[in-house]
């Protein structure tokens, strides 16, 4: 089901004497109305259903609410409007309705020129997400070719079994990829060995996954994996990015289902994904598996803004010019 932007969570500390150039996010934000001119645009999925599904700890579902509380109080650093659209929640376990839901809700707000930052629930926010881009690219890019980069801990590359859950998403696309005779474009950055079994990444293979591990992520290796997903975005048009927020070291996000005994640190994850955004190509992001239940003092959740915060400063700085 579709819930109406809740703006009481859009609150914080206000600096009047300072004009403008002293607003937060709380202060710019308004919900979104069908008539609203181009923004970024924050959806929420509120889900558990996927990680139920998926064997692990539930709790993603208030990721939502919790990550809009800790944006709230980011600077206002960028000039585009922006939205509030609200969440789509799931309704008792019926994941599969939910998803296409959000894939419609983020058609619309493709088609309406937007920017759509959607924050999860479970990883299973990603079916969605390639749902309402795929529709969007059918109705207005026929022509175009889509990349998928998710920095993730996980290939998130399983067989449903039998349904859709929070490690399926990539193949549930490549299925979808398959029967419309779409090419399945995918980079699966930061997997750790340790977290991955041989079958996942004989699936990656079979399917011709790029997947940049957790190890080669280096200080000074940088430079190389930051070609490497330039080499990744010149090959497709536009692009689909999605953050597990996994990735990180356990000790830094310790609030998601699976937490990572290494991960990637947010001193590296900042410069990677500022190389994706710098490719003007992306079209949506969304960031998966915040968990508050899993939370210290909501620290993990300041890590997740500070994502948001890179994110949005990203693409409001820089023109969607070959969209
Ligand atoms: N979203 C992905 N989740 C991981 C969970 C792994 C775990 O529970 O240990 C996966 O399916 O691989
Ligand atoms: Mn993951
Ligand atoms: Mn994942």
């Amino acid at each position: 089901m579709l819930q109406l932007a809740d703006m009481r969570l859009w609150r914080g500390r206000t600096d009047t004497e300072d004009g403008r150039a002293g607003e937060r996010w709380h202060q710019r934000i308004a919900p979104l109305q069908l008539d609203s001119p181009p923004g970024v645009a924050i959806l929420g999925f509120a889900s558990d259903e996927g990680v139920r599904r998926n064997k692990g700890r539930i709790g993603a579902a208030k990721g939502p609410r919790v990550l809009r509380l800790a944006m709230a109080n980011l600077p206002a650093t960028f000039d585009a409007p922006l939205y509030d659209a609200g969440n789509v929640r799931v309704q008792k376990d019926d994941l599969e309705s939910a998803q296409s839901l959000l894939g419609a809700r983020i058609a619309e707000l493709l088609s309406g020129g937007h920017f759509p930052l959607v924050l999860g629930g479970g990883h299973e926010i990603a079916f969605g997400s390639y749902l309402g881009i795929a529709r969007w690219m059918r109705e207005q890019h026929r022509d175009k070719t889509l990349g998928i980069i998710n920095f993730d801990a996980h290939l998130d590359l399983r067989i449903p079994a039998p349904k859709g859950s929070s490690g399926t998403p990539f193949y549930q696309i490549a299925e979808q990829c398959e029967i419309n005779g779409r090419p399945f474009n995918y980079l699966c950055v930061g997997a750790a060995d340790s977290a991955n079994t041989p079958a996942l990444y004989q699936r990656a293979n079979e399917l011709g996954v790029r997947v940049i591990r957790d190890r080669e992520i280096t200080a000074w290796n940088l430079e190389s994996v930051q070609e490497r997903i330039r080499e990744f975005i010149r090959g497709v048009d536009i692009v689909y990015l999605t953050v597990c927020l996994d990735v990180l070291p356990a000790a830094v996000m310790p609030a998601v289902s699976a937490p990572a005994g290494r991960g990637v640190s947010l001193e590296l994850l900042e410069p990677l994904l500022d190389t994706v955004l710098a490719s003007k190509k992306v079209c949506l992001a969304d960031m998966a598996e915040y968990n508050p239940y899993f939370d210290i003092e909501d620290r993990a959740a300041r890590t997740a803004a500070i994502i948001a915060f890179l994110i949005v400063n990203g693409i409001s700085a820089l023109p969607q010019s070959t969209i």
